[in-house]
């Protein structure tokens, strides 16, 4: 295709929401024109999926659950007229506690306010509040947001020495919609500790957002936490970056929470509309389908032309990944669904991994996410009447074109800036993409079979580890081989988890295990000290 037929192409199928400014150009996806016409049969019955979905239909079949993340933004959309009430009061209630915290009238007993936020979660229950703080933040924020967002014990380190002493200015917001997540709960342990090290009283400084009736729940109550704000069942981890668990953080920080569900709240509207052609999540499903045959053979790379939107990937990895990665149809078919979601940012990967997207193995479509606006103000030139936001787009148009010449797809999302409504736009653009797909392809979007295995293997090696620790202390004059442990606890089979239990056991001085090294490594002894 020559340049001016692309042109032509470019704006046959340009797709413009003008309520929040945005773009979906898909000209550079190599689909036939008749595609669109070919998968409107499929798309009217994503359509009328989506449709009973937002009446509030059991929308995720096995756990018989409601989903209405698209309440949160139109609460007078919601089914119950109860819940539309919950929405408000809860929005209210947020907004209420941050100008309460801002003003110093709700503040800490050794400081005269507070000033840092650690948020305390995992998976959906940080990933949102993580792409907001970092999209929207400025060094003006009301206060600072910091993540416990795993079970690593030098990661907490580290984010407990950046806050050093300003602990005494920090609010805890501990957020779980199960309440009962292990890395969360062990994050909120851990952070107790360290408020009770400096002598501080936990509760004092904590909040949570979690499932009414939730271990965390419970926890928060018994411990006098400030505030608990409700996680309903009906919102998905992933889909509740708009609920209490990213507008409390985002609030905090001093964010334009209102911005952030105009925005999704107008591209709600504009994906509702059963034009396929005009409507941008309808589109973007349409060409993952045809990207990867619906089979997700290709992977998606998302390319954000602007540092503020790194983040964009790693969020979209869960919404994504989580949401279509399944083993089985709606009709309990073995299918192995899904699409692999990857990136970082431009034009930094240009000098990192697109050195493959050209030349190598051709297994992915890219999203560039363009950004129109380069920066607060005015720039200054870098050359002659050149500025720096104009290598960026070289850079963005560069690589687009060189992957294009060498039939790679992409398509491009364009945005005026990164503001509350941008973002709020794109986390609703993306969540009404994944429902359309996930009907296009047969498949329950909205559960998550497959973490549970490995939450329940990793209890198994605790267990496992409980009973190694027992043998090695009722028997400190013995020191055993990984094998002569397993056998002895019961669980030769499991030699392998015994051996990197006393691996790990022994390179850290928490339980008293000390290592004899062997001949091999496999012959190590361990003993308890
Ligand atoms: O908010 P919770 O219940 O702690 O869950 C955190 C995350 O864990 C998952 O359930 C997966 O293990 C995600 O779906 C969820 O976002």
């Amino acid at each position: 295709m020559t340049e001016r037929q692309l042109w032509e192409r470019y704006k046959k199928y340009l797709c413009e929401v003008e309520s929040v400014g945005l773009t979906l150009d898909v000209s550079r996806m190599n689909f036939a024109d008749e595609f669109i016409e070919q998968m409107r049969g499929r798309m009217e019955k994503a359509f009328d999926t989506m449709e009973t979905l937002e009446k509030g239909a059991i929308a995720n079949p096995d756990e018989k659950r409601m989903v209405g993340h698209y309440w949160l933004r139109a609460p007078e959309r919601a089914p119950e007229t109860g819940l539309a009430k919950e929405i408000q009061d809860t929005v209210a209630a947020i907004r209420g506690f941050a100008d309460d915290v801002h003003a110093g009238r709700m503040k800490p007993p050794k400081a005269d306010r507070f000033t840092r936020v650690l948020l305390v979660g995992i998976g959906g229950s940080a990933l949102g509040p993580q792409l907001v703080a970092d999209a929207l933040g400025t060094a003006a924020d009301r206060m600072q947001v910091f993540f416990f967002d795993n079970t690593d014990p030098d990661g907490m380190d580290r984010v407990l020495a950046q806050l050093g002493d300003r602990l005494s200015e920090t609010l805890t917001v501990v957020i779980s919609k199960s309440g009962g997540t292990k890395e969360t709960r062990n994050g909120m342990v851990e952070a107790e500790r360290a408020y009770q090290q400096k002598g501080l009283d936990f509760g004092k400084h904590a909040v949570a957002v979690t499932g009414g009736g939730s271990e965390l729940d419970r926890y928060a109550k018994k411990g006098g936490w400030l505030r608990t704000f409700p996680m309903w069942d009906w919102v998905g981890g992933r889909t509740s970056v708009l609920s209490a668990v990213g507008l409390l953080p985002a609030r905090l920080q001093g964010l334009d929470i209102d911005g952030m569900l105009s925005g999704a709240r107008d591209m709600d509207e504009a994906t509702r509309k059963r034009d396929l052609l005009r409507n941008p999540a309808a589109l973007m499903a349409l060409m993952w389908f045809h990207a990867g045959n619906g089979r997700g053979q290709k992977d998606m790379v998302i390319l954000p032309y602007k540092d503020r939107l790194m983040l964009m990937s790693r969020y979209l990895q869960q919404l994504v990944m989580e949401s279509l990665g399944k083993e089985k149809d709606l009709d309990g078919k073995v299918v192995n669904q899904g699409i692999a979601v990857y990136g970082n940012k431009g034009s930094t990967d240009q000098h990192a991994y697109v050195q493959q997207l050209r030349e190598g193995v051709n297994n992915f479509f890219v999203t560039f996410l363009e950004v129109l606006k380069d920066r607060g103000g005015a720039s200054m030139q870098v050359e002659p009447d050149i500025t720096s936001g104009d290598y960026l787009l070289g850079f963005f148009l560069g690589t687009r074109r060189a992957l294009f010449e060498k039939d790679r797809e992409s398509m491009t999302l364009t945005v005026p800036d990164v503001s509350a409504r941008t973002v709020g736009a794109l986390i609703a653009l993306y969540e009404r993409a994944v429902g359309f797909y996930a009907t296009l392809v047969n498949i329950n979007a909205y559960h998550q079979p497959g973490v549970e295995a490995g939450k329940k293997a990793a209890g198994v090696v605790l267990e496992l580890q409980g009973k190694v620790l027992a043998k090695l202390r009722g028997d400190k004059a013995k020191a055993y081989t990984a094998e002569e442990l397993a056998t002895a606890v019961g669980a030769a089979d499991e030699v392998e988890t015994v051996f990197k239990v006393l691996e790990h056991l022994s390179a850290n001085p928490d339980h008293g295990v000390r290592r004899e090294p062997g001949p091999t490594r496999f012959d190590a002894r361990f003993r308890a000290s």
